[in-house]
């Protein structure tokens, strides 16, 4: 007869697997009325044996007791933005300024979506998720770990007792942001503008129950601080994450050419619209890291990424109200 504790632990770990299964691999393998059930039975456990009580179970992500306010955040490691190039002939001036700077000509690189979200930073020690926090000014974020616990996609254990900080953007699905907005207009109440406000505003909520409904979710892009992996690649640094069961986009691509990437860039300008979230441009990254270090920083931005940005279209005006909790 398993005891009490085992049989917490158990239903822990089954959970955890479900929720990556449904929220990282999009495969669910239960209905969701099974996982329901199961989550409801280790709330039960959980408040008749408080002793077993703990932060990184399952039962966190439907969120706590409201905060008072968000706690400031000095981040390790600067969270830096990014240069634009507006036209294809603008990211070939860029990958010429990278054979310059590198005294290479076979430069590959990495293109990514630009998420049209909130970037947000992750922070794991021994394999639990200890903090997250917003970019702010680059230097100072909030706190806003037991908002960030409600997402789904972001896991609360990994495989291994990894430290690391990894960086991403959480953003709010099309489905989602119309549900949203639809039962915001049904109590008569201030509508979002758009994905990214509604994402937003979400993790700006002092109470979690509020951000745990929004049906958030997240893209990992970058390693802040990989301490003792010996990467010798961004590529590698993003499949070393998603050993991690972190949740990086599918359409993340190695381009051999800025040829190629110019390719890319063209595909999804088109491509995009058939997504289930809103993207702004497309990031590129030169893949070796020993070539990024080579090329370093200017005050703001690395000289070894830019951002490729879509042209905006133009966007509806809404009422602007205070947003009240749904
Ligand atoms: C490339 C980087 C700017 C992240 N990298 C960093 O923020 C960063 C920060 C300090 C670094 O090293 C330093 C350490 C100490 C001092 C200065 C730099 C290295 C990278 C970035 C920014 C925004 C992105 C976005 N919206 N989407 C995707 N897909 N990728 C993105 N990538």
């Amino acid at each position: 007869m398993a005891s009490i504790q085992e049989t917490i632990e158990a239903l822990r770990d089954k959970l955890h697997h479900y929720n990556y299964q449904y929220h990282v691999l999009d495969n669910p393998v239960i209905p969701d009325a099974d996982y329901d059930a199961m989550l409801h039975e280790l709330i039960e456990l959980e408040e008749n044996h408080p002793e077993y009580q703990s932060d990184d179970s399952p039962t966190v992500r439907i969120g706590g007791e409201p905060l008072s306010n968000f706690v400031k955040v000095q981040h390790e490691t600067p969270m830096l933005s990014l240069g634009n190039a507006f036209h294809d002939q603008d990211l070939r001036d860029w990958d010429q300024r990278v054979k310059n700077g590198t005294g290479r000509e076979d430069v590959s690189y990495v293109c990514e979506l630009k998420i049209d979200g909130l970037a947000v930073s992750l922070t794991y020690e021994n394999g639990r998720f200890v903090r997250g926090a917003t970019r702010g000014d680059g230097t100072t974020g909030e706190d806003i770990t037991v908002n960030l616990k409600t997402v789904g996609s972001i896991p609360l254990r990994l495989p291994e007792d990894a430290n690391l900080e990894v960086r991403g953007e959480v953003f709010m699905p099309h489905g989602s942001f119309q549900k949203l907005n639809a039962a915001k207009e049904e109590n008569g109440e201030a509508l979002f503008a758009n994905p990214r406000n509604a994402a937003a505003g979400s993790l700006r909520q002092l109470d979690p129950k509020i951000a745990a409904r929004r049906n958030l979710d997240i893209f990992l892009y970058s390693i802040a601080n990989d301490r003792g992996k010996g990467l010798e690649s961004h590529h590698e640094a993003l499949e070393y994450m998603k050993s991690l069961n972190l949740k990086v986009n599918k359409e993340t691509k190695k381009c051999a050419s800025i040829e190629d990437v110019i390719a890319y860039v063209n595909h999804w300008a088109e491509e995009r619209k058939n997504l289930n979230y809103e993207t702004d441009g497309i990031v590129i990254k030169v893949d070796s890291l020993p070539l990024q270090q080579e090329l370093g920083y200017t005050a703001k931005s690395p000289r070894w990424a830019i951002a490729y940005k879509f042209p905006a279209e133009e966007k509806m005006t809404t009422l602007i109200g205070i947003e009240l909790s749904i």
